[in-house]
């Protein structure tokens, strides 16, 4: 791995587009692929989305849930997926969303953004045991070049009661959350490995919080697009002035054409291109 992760990916985005295509292997997406419920059928599952889009999409974004379900053999699958991407030169989010204390947080960083085989080139974190917990995970990740992905305002209808309260300093939480991850990006070009997770589907969330996106200076990851109902049109509404930063993300959508790898590619080509031209705006 060569470089830090906010300048490989934004070296991905030029040349594939602002598309990261999540992997996935829900239970009936499995069956429709024609592959068994268990720990070998979400490894395929996985190294045929790999094999298909490698050199097509800007990343790929291994949920870490559909494999843990498969207990140990379901998290050795998910690190010979991560191990294919990075043989493919195809970035990961690993999709896990780890979060707890500091002392905690430095042995999720080990497995995430270590030496473990479950790091890929980035990790989707929580910071709601406090931002500043985060910090044993931040630091390894900028040592080793790799991303860290913050949620800030996720996807989902429920993320809202947390994430738009008002702390005891008078910002929205989501809000604190922003300007802490600004402050890791600061000065960074083309822009810093410490991203934000903000949902396609959070609507005018982003300016009622008083959000600067832009002054993230970090890419914002954005889940939402397709089975949960965004479109590529609302990401000019929920980004704004922060277009250049976005990677939009989208897992069911994509993932129902396969195991077909060219019907793969068309979909994450179709999404890439819409999602390209709706940030063009
Ligand atoms: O706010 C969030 C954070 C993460 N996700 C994850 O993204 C994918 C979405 O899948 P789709 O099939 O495109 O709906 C999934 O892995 C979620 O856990 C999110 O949706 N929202």
């Amino acid at each position: 791995m060569s470089g830090r992760f906010g300048a490989r990916l934004a070296e991905q985005v030029a040349a594939h587009g602002p598309l990261c295509a999540g992997i996935d292997p829900h239970a009936p997406l499995l069956a429709a692929w024609g592959l068994a419920d268990d720990a070998a059928g979400v490894e395929r599952f996985g190294r045929t989305v790999v094999e298909a889009l490698a050199g097509h999409v800007a990343c790929v974004k291994p949920q870490a849930a559909f494999f843990e379900r498969h207990g140990s053999r379901g998290v050795a699958a998910l690190e010979r997926v991560i191990a294919d991407a990075r043989d493919a030169g195809l970035l990961t989010i690993v999709d896990a969303k780890r979060g707890d204390i500091g002392s905690t947080m430095a042995g999720y960083a080990d497995a995430f953004v270590g030496d473990s085989p479950l790091a890929g080139d980035a990790v989707t974190v929580s910071p709601y045991l406090g931002f500043g917990s985060l910090r044993p995970l931040l630091d390894l990740a900028a040592e080793r070049g790799r991303g860290v992905f913050v949620l800030a305002l996720t996807s989902n209808p429920e993320g809202a009661s947390v994430q738009h309260a008002v702390g005891a300093d008078g910002r929205p939480v989501a809000r604190a959350v922003a300007e802490a991850a600004a402050a890791e990006n600061a000065g960074a070009a083309p822009f810093g490995d410490v991203g934000l997770v903000v949902g396609a589907t959070v609507g005018p969330a982003v300016a009622g919080l008083g959000i600067d996106l832009d002054a993230v200076n970090g890419p914002l990851l954005a889940p939402g697009v397709g089975a949960q109902g965004a479109t590529a049109a609302d990401l000019q509404q929920v980004f704004g002035d922060a277009r250049r930063l976005v990677l939009a993300s989208s897992s069911r959508e994509v993932l129902a054409a396969g195991p077909d790898p060219a019907g793969l590619r068309d979909a994450a080509r179709r999404s890439a291109d819409a999602v390209r031209a709706a940030l063009a705006v």
